[in-house]
């Protein structure tokens, strides 16, 4: 069977947030230039004017509709999962900057669902049509099977959102070089658009219960699995989502309960930009260990598999964070990831 490697950098799109009535900016206007795929931000201070400019792959203005950011950035992806290929894909924000908007969406109206929707609409579609995009020899006795886990992370627990059971589960790793796991997460097979709705509602429900816990990454994996005619697995690869949380920086005095959160919180983005560092400074030694977010996403972070950054941009900020937010997108699209296809011996 086909063996495929090439390498690739974290590709980082932008998605600007519309603009919303009675917030207030500051002394400073950020524009989209399209045609040069940047950001212009002219800052004005005691009568003299900066501009910085922040290039990116592909920008996305307010008027975008989820489809066009699917076909855009994610399709491609779900092409390379049925070739064997895993892939990453997080929202990376402040606050209310539209990061679950743009992974689940708003509404059930077609129009308005989230990526996680489309591409598991797309994946189940592809597998009842049995038209693989040409990547996968048409052969009636292969099957394909799609299991779903969806957890939580917060203050480095993790926690299943697909069983009733509460206990915190355990992040593993089976040799120094293999990537990590969670073990005894539930894996539920999924056959159906019917059944990935009813799991991830159930998912989101049980998420949105737990509302003590206001700072909590959002995962939701899709494991695609190939079988031969004798029920072998012959290849594996997953697309997991990541809904960050707000990656802003404290300002207001908050409750101890909730500062202890927040150290927490920030234990797991620092480690993240740590990792950016690393890898970008090509060290020999990543920090993956440091937090249960980069164990989690050690393969999309200079690993093996596709990794895409969708950055979510508010304009109505301050300044500085919508400085500080674009420079790490720009660090993180500075790291390179070096894909290929997980085949299993037969
Ligand atoms: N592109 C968009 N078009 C229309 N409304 C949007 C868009 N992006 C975000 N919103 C709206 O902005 C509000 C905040 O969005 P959302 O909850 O997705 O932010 P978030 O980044 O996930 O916030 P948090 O980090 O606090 O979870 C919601 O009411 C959402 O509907």
């Amino acid at each position: 069977m086909e063996q495929i490697n090439f390498d690739e950098y974290i590709r980082v799109i932008i998605r600007k947030k519309p603009l919303t009535l009675g917030k207030s900016f500051g002394n400073f206007k950020v524009c989209i230039n399209q045609v040069d795929n940047c950001i212009v931000i002219k800052q004005s201070s005691d009568e003299q004017e900066k501009t910085y400019l922040y290039n990116f792959d592909t920008i996305f203005d307010e008027t975008c509709t989820q489809q066009q950011i699917y076909r855009n950035a994610i399709s491609p992806l779900i092409y390379s999962l049925f070739q064997g290929i895993s892939a990453t894909i997080w929202a990376y924000g402040q606050s209310g900057s539209g990061k679950t908007y743009t992974l689940i969406g708003f509404d059930d109206k077609h129009e308005n669902l989230g990526q996680i929707f489309l591409s598991a609409y797309e994946i189940l579609g592809i597998i009842k049509s049995k038209d693989y995009f040409n990547c996968v020899q048409q052969q009636d006795f292969e099957e394909f099977v799609v299991y779903m886990s969806i957890y939580t992370l917060s203050n480095e627990i993790i926690n299943d959102m697909l069983s009733d059971n509460h206990e915190s589960l355990k992040i593993k790793q089976q040799t120094q070089e293999e990537y990590f796991y969670i073990e005894s997460i539930t894996k539920l097979k999924i056959s159906n658009e019917q059944e990935f709705l009813d799991a991830l509602h159930k998912g989101i429900n049980k998420k949105n219960l737990n509302n003590k816990i206001k700072n909590q990454y959002f995962f939701v994996d899709i494991f695609l699995q190939r079988f031969d005619q004798d029920q072998k697995l012959i290849k594996s690869s997953f697309l997991r989502f990541i809904d960050f949380i707000g990656c802003q920086r404290t300002k207001r005095n908050y409750s101890s309960e909730y500062q202890r959160e927040i150290i927490q919180v920030y234990t797991s983005l620092c480690a993240f930009n740590r990792v950016i560092c690393q890898l970008q400074n090509l060290n020999a030694h990543i920090p993956y260990r440091d937090s249960q977010l980069t164990k989690l996403m050690k393969s999309s972070l200079g690993g093996n598999s596709r990794a895409l950054m969708i950055c979510n941009l508010n304009i109505q900020q301050d300044i500085d964070e919508i400085h500080s937010l674009l420079r790490s997108a720009k660090n993180v699209q500075e790291v390179k990831n070096f894909v290929w296809s997980k085949n299993y011996i037969l």
